[in-house]
């Protein structure tokens, strides 16, 4: 079977699977408008056309099936309608659909009077339609055949069907009005807000329920426990499913996999010869860590439920290469795999089969280039023949085969010079959404001139690595999301973060927590604080001195780990009600721990990108969620850093958190401003840990180690962020007060003492062999 063409049930009109669902959406509505134009442009025009019919259809059976339409719900269809109109599409759809959109909002007529007001129009449109539907078809005719006169029978005949038809439709309008006035209608209307929920504001008296039952539909529903699509979702799979490339920029937690994992399902599902294994793989999607690549797999095992015939798999560092060569030779139809092990396999695995592959996806692709695979992504596409393809076709050659047979789809909350690079070098003509407000930023331009440079992905992200004026753009956060900064010196940082971690799981029974730090060090030696520091606010023997400190579940992330301690923290942290879970950046993209409430940038996390990854751990699809960022006096202009992509932060209330904990009864006056380095709490907390950590020989090294690499981290910052974070400026004693150390430990490490002394050996080896050659 040849499985470069496009299926024939590509046609949304041909799909019922899963284009109701997303179809039935107001906003998939007027997406579906925006790609009608586009795709009239590049003459597959009648596949929108029949979609937006179904569109209709379904709305009608959502009018009639619901009596709790909401208003936007309502409005949608009418701001379609309008654009309908005014676009001149009226005449393809309005003629077989008015009736069935009219008798739907007739028997369903909700009994609020904005939905019936929004109706009143909607009716009057619809005439507007009818009229215009029936002039254009008449001047079309007498254009044909300008010898028929106007009294011919068939016109006559038509005018006869269609004057019937308007007179049923106005007297059901009638019947309406009739009801409509005998109700109270207030004076004015109001305006509905706008809503930045990540869910269509129209959509939430939409139930998947509503719609027919299909096979997809059902699994959707049953195994993903979804009911409606988020706002992105129904954006951005139309166009997946209609096969443009497509780059995705929306804010963490708005269901960006589902956006291409859903359509690629969809439309291997409905092949009309079934794929085989040994077809090799259709889709490849590449992500930049482990833990991403298990969760993308864990939701494509879900997709797949149904069909069983579709094979999904992954290749990713630290797996068993043999292992997962016996994988590819069978043949895994969708591979989910980060780049390194991808190509080594492309490479080294002669049994794996590529040839019929479709679709290549890049979620988080600003942090695929950011980790550095930036050479082994382009080597990738060299090898999968995606690179070259492009090239020709933007030389102009004949590439029909090619766009027919390859869909390229880029993902992330963040974009910047980078994924500009790799957009241009991957992706064809793409559809940009999501990045609507932002069609005047640099990225949006060059992308639609596609314009790209002869640079590489890497050289692109040494030069691109600071913040470059040109990247600069608003990042996308969670509405909900509430974001502050504490300001802490840094020989209090350590005492702050626990007495903060203390209070927020005193506070709630079920609180889950995630700490960033910058190095692998950091964590491991926090993780043992966490586990080892025993504390108890009674000084009486007889009370429970056994009490962790910060008493929850606590787990550890970081990329030094080994595979299986990976795999383990993140599945535990996943599953876990109540628990900390102290990482680095490996845990910044894309990981969907359930019900995080808040997050903690304990160092700084560089970049503004990287900012939005970390706290979109959180307040994820409408949940609530906070985020705090640690800052040090010197750091402060950080915040300006961030303003400039539209993060705001507001100051944390950390003297009132100080001023409930109590040394051993006595409670600190709450108005009394007390400043940090003299907080008698503070001081009492930093000597107990410092004697703590003085007597536990290993906790002791774990906080040199974690000092010395800290520091080294500290030098890394990268271009204009080098004059906020400078070493310079800090007080090394009181970072090491930071480690719990009494001491600052020499930034020398041992490796250098051993270099010294061979050295030494060495120099005074052959100053002794020149003595003895001399005398
Ligand atoms: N239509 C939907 N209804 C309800 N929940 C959904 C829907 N679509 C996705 N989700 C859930 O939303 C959560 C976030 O989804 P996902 O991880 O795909 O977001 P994302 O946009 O890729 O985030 P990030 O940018 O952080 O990677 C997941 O738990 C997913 O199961």
């Amino acid at each position: 079977m040849d499985h470069t063409q496009l299926p024939k049930g590509n046609s949304i009109q041909k799909s019922p699977i899963m284009c109701r669902w997303f179809a039935s959406s107001p906003a998939a509505i007027k997406i579906n408008c925006d790609a009608l134009i586009d795709n009239i442009k590049i003459g597959i025009g009648f596949v929108i056309r029949n979609h937006l019919k179904v569109c209709l259809f379904t709305v009608c059976k959502v009018f009639n099936n619901s009596l709790n339409i909401l208003i936007a719900e309502a409005l949608a269809v009418k701001e379609t309608l309008l654009f309908v109109l005014q676009e001149n599409y009226g005449n393809i759809i309005v003629e077989s659909y008015s009736k069935l959109l009219i008798d739907g909002l007739a028997n369903g007529i909700c009994p609020d009077w904005r939905i019936q007001a929004t109706v009143h129009d909607i009716f009057d449109l619809m005439s507007t339609y009818n009229s215009m539907v029936l002039l254009a078809k008449e001047r079309a005719k007498s254009e044909q055949n300008p010898n028929r006169s106007r009294g011919d029978e068939k016109p006559a005949k038509h005018h006869a069907r269609f004057q019937r038809r308007e007179e049923s439709s106005r007297s059901r309008r009638q019947r309406l009005r009739v009801v409509l006035l005998h109700r109270p209608r207030p004076s004015s209307h109001p305006v509905p807000t706008p809503s930045r929920s990540p869910f269509s504001p129209s959509l939430s008296s939409f139930a998947i329920s509503d719609v027919p039952n299909e096979a997809f539909m059902f699994s959707f529903a049953e195994k993903m426990g979804f009911e409606i699509p988020t706002q992105i979702q129904a954006q951005a799979i139309p166009v997946v499913v209609s096969g443009r490339h497509v780059l995705v920029n929306a804010a963490t937690g708005t269901g960006k996999t589902i956006v291409y994992l859903a359509p690629i399902v969809h439309l291997l599902q409905m092949y009309e010869a079934r794929v085989q294994r040994s077809d090799g793989t259709y889709a490849l999607v590449l992500v930049p860590t482990r833990e991403l690549c298990m969760q993308v797999y864990a939701i494509l095992q879900k997709l797949l439920h149904c069909f069983h015939w579709i094979v999904p798999g992954y290749i990713m560092g630290g797996e068993n290469r043999a292992k997962e060569k016996a994988r590819l030779r069978k043949g895994i139809s969708i591979l989910i795999a980060t780049p390194g092990r991808l190509l080594d396999h492309l490479k080294n695995t002669s049994s794996f089969k590529y040839t019929n592959l479709r679709w290549i996806v890049f979620d988080e692709a600003d942090s695929i280039l950011e980790l550095g695979f930036g050479k082994a992504v382009e080597e990738i596409l060299d090898l999968l023949g995606s690179r070259q393809m492009n090239d020709i076709c933007k030389k102009g050659k004949d590439t029909n085969s090619v766009k027919i047979s390859r869909q390229n789809l880029l993902l992330s909350a963040t974009l910047n010079e980078k994924v500009n690079h790799l957009a241009n070098i991957s992706l064809e003509n793409p559809v940009m959404i999501g990045m609507e407000h932002k069609k005047d930023s640099p990225m949006a331009h060059e992308l639609s001139l596609g314009n790209f440079t002869s640079a590489t992905l890497d050289e692109d992200l040494e030069d691109g690595g600071g913040i470059s004026s040109q990247s600069i753009e608003n990042y996308n956060l969670p509405a909900q999301l509430v974001q502050r900064y504490v300001k802490v010196s840094s020989g209090s940082r350590l005492v702050v973060l626990l007495s903060i971690l203390r209070s927020l799981f005193q506070g709630q029974t079920s609180q889950k927590i995630v700490v960033f730090f910058s190095t692998c060090d950091a964590v491991d030696f926090h993780y043992s604080l966490f586990n080892e520091f025993k504390w108890s606010p009674n000084p009486l023997p007889e009370a429970n001195q056994d009490q962790k400190f910060v008493s929850c579940r606590s787990f550890h992330l970081h990329g030094n780990m080994e595979h299986n301690d990976r795999r383990k923290a993140f599945q535990g942290f996943s599953s876990e009600k109540s628990a900390l879970l102290l990482c680095t950046d490996v845990a910044a993209r894309g990981l969907d721990f359930p019900k995080v409430r808040c997050i903690i940038q304990y160092d700084s996390p560089g970049e503004a990108s990287e900012y939005v990854h970390r706290v979109g751990r959180t307040a994820r699809l409408g949940e609530k969620g906070e985020a705090l960022l640690f800052l040090q006096p010197v750091e402060i202009d950080y915040l300006h850093d961030l303003q400039r992509h539209g993060v705001c932060l507001k100051e944390y209330p950390l003297q009132k958190d100080l001023a409930k904990f109590s040394l051993y009864g006595q409670k600190h006056q709450k108005d009394k401003l007390i400043s940090l380095e003299t907080h008698p709490w503070v001081l009492f907390l930093q000597k107990a840990l410092e004697t703590f950590i003085s007597t536990e020989p290993k906790l002791k090294k774990l906080a040199k180690d974690a000092f010395c690499t800290w520091v080294r981290a500290y030098t890394a910052h990268r271009g204009e962020l080098k004059k906020i974070f400078m070493v310079k400026k800090l007080h090394l004693g009181h970072v090491a007060r930071s480690f719990g150390l009494k001491e600052q430990p020499s930034l020398v490490g041992r490796s250098h003492h051993i270099e010294a002394k061979k050295r030494k050996r060495n120099q005074m080896k052959s100053r002794s062999s020149k003595r003895r050659k001399s005398s």
